[in-house]
């Protein structure tokens, strides 16, 4: 294992050895130092020389703006544009962004790329000399590696931004391929001080030179140093130590699908969010229709969502949770398993198709959305109430007559025309429902068809038809007719309480009731489901899963074209005209880059991570919003919480369609050392016999420990806690079975901010110095996924694990659950 890692991670060797050659004397290292502070000097000297001529853009700019003419105020925007990118984008990455270097042999051809740097990938022949006392070579190209690209005053390359070709051999180059690269080093800095280098060499046969002196090597590689660090609560970027598979991925051409599959701990997620920089950086074009990164949990978004603005990337990337990709329905509930497997599984579109079109009948008579207002803000779409005239409470008076009757449709129709009273009973409403309802679009577009359906049925009782012989006079008196009957107030009443606009809250709040479900799930859920199905939905408050229904929804009843609103505007733009021009004045670029995020329903680019639990009500979100796009799919299917991986799969494929795609696998896990990988490795044998773990790159020496719970589970657990707590600089999760989750937070309280509690399904993606899992056999008789859920908790520590074991996970002598047993 320790072999192929050394091979595979480019930046280090594996379990903290030394590299050969590596120099001890602190005298080279102060004076290597030295050469990188220098450097550094050079690169801030420049860069402050950047920013003055940013800011004199500015002025210039906002100088040339009260000139007032078309032409000037378009360029004042233009140039007040890019300077404040630029000025933004140099503020922003003075911290900590020149971290890398490479030292090159000559390269096979002469040629310069846009950077300034050569681009050949292999060395020239005769690059290395050989005589009888070893191989010869001497430096011939020297490039630092940054955030962003510098080029100083002569348009030579200071810095290479990280994405750039050039910088392609810092992150790709290894002893086994180092193609030019013989010495590839890792700078620390802070601000504007260098604080130490790492070096790694990638041909240590070679006897190197640079400008005539031998080449020194300096400390233990720069993997080692990140992956030892403690944890907070926000994830890192990795851009100063990405590995060579994992730099494949990264700048994988996106032209289709990039499928990324990895174990525990194989940077998918860091991956995945160094792409979306990555693809921003090498076509910003393209992709300013936007990046969607996809989540499964609010907490894996806030714990991720800081690292590519520290790639110097923000507005163009969206990163939301499943529960939240439908504007204004924040998930906030969890559904227990039997019913979200309903809930996700492609018979629910069955069911939403039913109820879109049943829940005419059902809605006809209350208005949508006011029983569960309260965290449910107004639905994007929903535009009117039920009867957008206001006259939704009288509705009753078209039928029943009588205010206090059942909700329901109205089941009469009275209207005046031509001096006469013209009059629909039920059953005709229903036909001419039906009639209207066997139109194959939307519902809510369906309602232009009904009122002409029953503008017909009107005509037919009012006898007109048969008045003129004339086929001119009789279609003028229609047209007068039906314009008539139109206007009329009462017509207009009827057809918003007879055919309103549903909108998708409405029909969730319809399948709510138990008798009403039944009917649209017909063989198609049982009644165990249906009744816990409409349980749930009656819950004030959303699921990840009910957030895919709402979206499904929308796409059934449609949303019929309404006029545009016209943003505020300033009442002097109006007279002036000047408003066509500035649309945008107060706006910021950064305000505007995240309204435009805002109103974005289809992304450029599509980025899921933890693909492995999407439902396929979920796909079929998801690729809503993909519909055009190029996508990265990154997942293990043995961390998958969701019960039916085939029908998942089915959704998957036709989310993505027919375009190709490219399969990447990571194979090392850089989060759990070597201790905590093995013990999980137990439980991956049961939950998916047969698959492989990824190999852990480090070892810590500290084996998991195995707690029994002693007089109360509440104590033995902060007990646990409290003792990582001491052991760790960091932070400790706490990861209990989802029904677990409140009494598990009480059990913590007064331990302080380093220490939280989770639920299994929770702790997805996330990682933590330390952990403590309670009752493995509890996580794992969760749900029918439950075991790859346990594989899941028990993979979240970069440090140390504790297992504590109640009486159901049958300890042994040692204490070790039956479930993590030999
Ligand atoms: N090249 C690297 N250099 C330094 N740290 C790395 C590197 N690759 C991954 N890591 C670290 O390893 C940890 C795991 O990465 P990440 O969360 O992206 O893995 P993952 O494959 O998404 O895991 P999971 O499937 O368990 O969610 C993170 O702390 C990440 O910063």
């Amino acid at each position: 294992m320790a072999a192929q890692a050394q091979q595979e991670t480019a930046l280090g060797p594996v379990h903290g050895s030394v590299p050969e050659k590596s120099v001890k004397d602190d005298s080279v290292r102060e004076r290597e130092i030295g050469v990188e502070q220098q450097h550094l000097d050079r690169v801030y000297r420049r860069l402050e020389e950047k920013i003055h001529e940013a800011e004199f853009l500015m002025n210039d700019a906002a100088q040339r703006g009260q000139v007032g003419t078309p032409g000037a105020l378009a360029e004042r925007d233009a140039q007040v544009f890019r300077a404040g990118i630029h000025l933004n984008r140099l503020n922003n990455e003075f911290e900590d962004f020149l971290f890398g270097r490479i030292d090159l042999l000559p390269g096979k051809d002469g040629k310069k790329g846009p950077d300034g740097a050569y681009t050949a990938v292999e060395p020239a022949e005769g690059a290395v000399r050989a005589d009888e006392t070893g191989q010869y070579a001497s430096i011939a190209e020297t490039l630092h590696i940054g955030r962003i690209g510098v080029l100083d005053a002569d348009y030579a390359p200071l810095v290479i931004d990280w994405r750039a070709p050039a910088a392609a051999p810092f992150y790709r180059s290894t002893p086994v391929d180092p193609g030019r690269v013989v010495r590839r080093r890792v700078i620390r800095s802070k601000g504007r001080r260098v604080l130490g280098v790492e070096d790694d060499l990638m041909r240590p046969e070679l006897k190197a030179t640079l400008d005539g002196e031998a080449l020194p090597v300096i400390g233990d590689g720069a993997l080692m140093a990140a992956l030892g660090q403690a944890r907070s609560h926000t994830m890192r970027d990795i851009v100063a130590s990405i590995q060579a598979e994992q730099d494949l991925v990264i700048r994988a051409p996106a032209a289709s699908v990039t499928y990324v599959e990895g174990g525990p701990g194989t940077g998918k997620t860091a991956v995945a969010l160094h792409r979306a920089a990555y693809l921003l950086y090498q076509d910003r074009r393209r992709y300013a229709g936007g990046i969607l990164i996809v989540s499964p949990t609010p907490l894996l978004v806030a714990y991720t969502e800081g690292v590519l603005p520290s790639l110097g990337e923000e507005g163009q990337v969206a990163i939301r949770a499943i529960g939240s990709l439908v504007d204004d329905a924040e998930a906030t509930l969890y559904d227990s398993p039997a019913v979200a497997r309903a809930k996700g599984s492609y018979r629910m579109l069955k069911v939403l198709r039913k109820a879109a079109r049943g829940a005419l009948e059902a809605q006809g008579g209350s208005r949508q959305g006011s029983q569960r207002s309260g965290s449910r803000r107004g639905d994007r779409g929903s535009g009117r109430s039920s009867a957008g005239s206001g006259s939704s409470g009288e509705q009753l008076a078209f039928g029943a007559d009588t205010p206090e009757a059942p909700a329901g449709p109205p089941v009469r129709l009275r209207v005046v025309a031509f001096g006469r009273r013209l009059e629909l009973e039920a059953a005709e409403l229903d036909r001419v429902k039906e009639n209207a309802l066997s139109g194959t679009a939307p519902v809510n577009l369906l309602r232009p068809r009904a009122r002409k359906l029953l503008l017909d049925a009107l005509w037919a009782h009012s006898g007109a038809g048969t008045r003129h012989a004339d086929p001119e006079l009789a279609a003028e008196l229609r047209s007068s007719f039906d314009e008539d009957v139109a206007s009329e107030d009462s017509f207009i009443a009827f057809l918003d309480a007879w055919w309103p606009e549903l909108t998708p809250r409405g029909v969730l709040e319809a399948m709510a009731d138990e008798r009403r479900l039944g009917r649209w799930a017909r063989r198609i859920l049982n009644p165990g489901e249906v009744r816990r199905v409409a349980r749930s939905l009656k819950r004030d408050g959303f699921s990840v899963h009910d957030v895919a229904m709402l979206d499904e929804l929308q796409a059934i009843l449609g949303t019929p074209a309404r006029p545009r609103k016209r943003r505020d505007l300033d009442p002097l733009d109006q007279l002036t005209g000047l408003e066509e021009l500035m649309p945008v004045r107060e706006e910021t670029q950064r305000e505007r880059a995240e309204r435009l995020a805002q109103e974005r329903t289809e992304y450029a680019h599509v980025i899921l991570d933890e693909a492995q639990d999407i439902t396929p009500m979920q796909w079929r979100m998801v690729g809503r919003r993909g519909r055009h796009a190029t996508w990265t799919v990154v997942g293990d299917p043995a961390q998958s919480s969701w019960s039916d991986p085939d029908e998942a799969a089915q959704a998957r494929d036709e989310a993505l369609g027919s375009r190709p795609r490219r399969r990447f696998t990571l194979t090392v896990n850089y989060r759990n050392p070597a201790e905590i990988a093995e013990l999980a490795a137990k439980v991956l044998a049961l939950a998916m016999p047969g698959s492989e773990s990824p190999s852990a790159v480090r070892s810590t020496g500290v084996a998991p420990r195995f707690a029994v719970v002693g007089d109360s589970l509440a104590q033995t657990v902060r007990a646990e806690a409290a003792h990582l707590l001491e052991r760790v600089d960091g932070t400790v999760g706490v990861v209990v079975a989802m029904n677990r989750r409140e009494e598990a937070a009480r059990w913590l309280a007064g331990l302080g901010d380093r220490v939280v509690a989770l639920g299994s399904l929770e702790a997805k993606g996330l990682e933590y110095d330390a952990t403590v899992v309670v009752s493995p056999a509890e996580i794992a008789d969760e749900s029918p996924a439950g075991l790859r859920v346990l594989y899941v908790a028990l993979t979240r520590a970069t440090q140390q694990l504790t297992i504590v074991s109640g009486e159901r996970d049958e300890p042994d002598g040692n204490g070790v659950p039956d479930l993590l047993r030999d």
